[in-house]
């Protein structure tokens, strides 16, 4: 298999120092400055600070240079991917494509995989997800993710193909269900960081956890996603990582809004345009989605994480 990854965040320069143990991986950057820096130092100075680039890793900001890869990783942010495959799709066109991005597409309300299938014209696409920071895979940290690809056939070629020596992948066919655990569990992430940044405690937290984890499960079945995936490393196991550890973004947005403090704007949360996603269309799913609503609600100004937990408390008592 021959690696290319778009995308040169922390997430996509973290799989490109793991798979390059492999073997060569190539890094594409836009911008052409970022590139050259990451070949002159060794290093991606701007989003993973302090890990060196293996040797076997080549970076560059020419597409040109992808001209062999047959799978393509994309390491770009949900709400950049539509823009990003119309600019790109002459050199996506006919390889394997793994989506590395978690979230939901505001204007349309899908998941990556589904934009990948109504942007591109080949099939041949996939989505990797699951519990991992990029700085603990960069580590070597040991780490488990999922592939999901609705071609098991496929599945199986990249289970192999992007397994390395910390980086361990189990498959799944249910692709609606591993792109809707990982983008839900970022919504979940910022409440709980509201929770614990407004000192409401850690056993608010893991009521916030299990609830969300109930909202993900009802939204994702709803969509025809099978109940076992929300339970694995796609679902369960992202959600108890980003709710509890502050190396998450969401939910150190979700500390900030909790504390009454600022959240620096262009940090990539990808569970603020997700929530919003979310709740515009619940209704019409006909969705009861409680804790969603009130992080959108949080994040407009519009309540307070102590007003939220209220309301919250104050709902109709039910079945669990
Ligand atoms: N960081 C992590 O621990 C993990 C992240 N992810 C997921 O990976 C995805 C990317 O996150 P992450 O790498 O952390 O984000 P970063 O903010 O670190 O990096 C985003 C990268 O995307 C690039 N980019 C943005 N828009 C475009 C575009 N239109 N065309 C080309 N490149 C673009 C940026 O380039 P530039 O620098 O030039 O702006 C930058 O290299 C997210 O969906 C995230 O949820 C998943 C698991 C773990
Ligand atoms: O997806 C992640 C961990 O699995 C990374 O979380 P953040 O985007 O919140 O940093």
């Amino acid at each position: 298999m021959n690696i290319g990854i778009l995308g040169a965040g922390a997430f996509g320069t973290a799989l490109a120092i793991s798979l390059a143990g492999n073997g060569p991986v190539t890094l594409w950057a836009r911008s052409h400055t970022q590139a050259a820096a990451m070949r002159l130092n060794r290093e991606n100075a701007q989003h993973l600070p302090g890990v060196r680039l293996p040797d076997a890793l080549s970076a560059t900001s020419d597409v040109t240079h992808l001209a062999d890869c047959d799978t393509l990783l994309l390491a770009v942010p949900m709400q950049q991917l539509r823009g990003f495959l119309n600019d790109h799709a002459q050199t996506l066109a006919d390889r394997v494509l793994v989506a590395c991005c978690k979230g939901i597409e505001l204007d349309s309300g899908h998941g990556p995989i589904d934009v990948m299938d109504s942007a591109l014209a080949h099939r041949r696409n996939t989505l990797l997800t699951g519990p991992s920071f990029a700085h603990d895979i960069a580590r070597g940290l040991p780490t488990a993710l999922t592939l999901a690809s609705a071609d098991d056939d496929l599945g199986r070629i990249l289970q192999q193909g992007l397994t390395t020596a910390n980086l361990r992948l189990y498959r799944t066919t249910d692709v609606t269900g591993a792109q809707l655990g990982g983008a839900l569990k970022n919504v979940m992430a910022i409440a709980c960081g509201a929770v614990i940044g407004a000192g409401l405690g850690d056993s608010a937290r893991a009521a916030l956890m299990t609830r969300g984890n109930a909202e993900m499960q009802r939204m994702a079945i709803a969509l025809g996603a099978r109940a076992e995936t929300l339970a694995g490393l796609s679902g369960l196991g992202d959600l108890v990582l980003t709710c509890t550890s502050d190396q998450s973004r969401n939910y150190r947005l979700g500390l900030s809004l909790g504390r009454g403090e600022s959240f620096d704007p262009t940090v990539t949360v990808e569970g603020a345009a997700t929530a919003r996603a979310v709740a515009a269309r619940c209704v019409d799913w006909n969705l009861d989605m409680p804790i969603t609503n009130a992080v959108v609600a949080m994040l407009d100004n519009d309540l307070t994480i102590h007003d939220a937990m209220a309301q919250l408390l104050a709902r109709p008592l039910k079945e669990e």
